[in-house]
């Protein structure tokens, strides 16, 4: 596989996340999840936030920066696994963010009641 950039590594994350679904789980860590089901890629995401939370309070310099954005990609990343389990992909993620784009939080709020 190409080497995907900062542009399109999402979407090749999602085509990958997607052939995983026919992989063994001794050669892919992905299938390997999978074959163990929701509640270990639960396990994870809620792993991976807890060492986000951590990173983030102890982040001083640039060794601590790189700390931080190495658990913040393991959430990601494992966010994607529990959509593609789910049948779902970045893309309907980003289409949401997309649509929110723009819109303040507050004003959406407000816009609620
Ligand atoms: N982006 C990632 C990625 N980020 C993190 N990880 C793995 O996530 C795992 C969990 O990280 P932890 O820090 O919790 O480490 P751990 O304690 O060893 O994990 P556990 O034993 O608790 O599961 C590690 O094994 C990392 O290697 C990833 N594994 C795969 N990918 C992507 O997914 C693709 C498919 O991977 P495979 O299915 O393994 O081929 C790869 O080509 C990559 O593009």
């Amino acid at each position: 596989m190409d080497k995907a950039t900062n542009n399109d590594v999402l979407s090749a994350l999602d085509k990958v996340l997607q052939e995983r679904k026919n992989a063994a789980a001794d050669s892919s860590y992905v299938a390997s999840l999978y074959e163990k089901g929701l509640n270990r890629i639960l396990e994870k995401v809620g792993e991976e936030a807890s060492e986000v939370i951590i990173a983030a309070k102890d982040c001083e310099g640039e060794k601590g920066q790189d700390a931080l954005l190495g658990e913040v990609a393991d959430l990601w990343f494992h966010s994607m696994v529990l959509l593609a389990q789910q049948g779902l992909s970045s893309a309907q993620v980003l289409a949401i963010l997309e649509e929110r784009f723009g819109l303040s939080g507050h004003i959406e709020k407000a816009a609620r009641s």
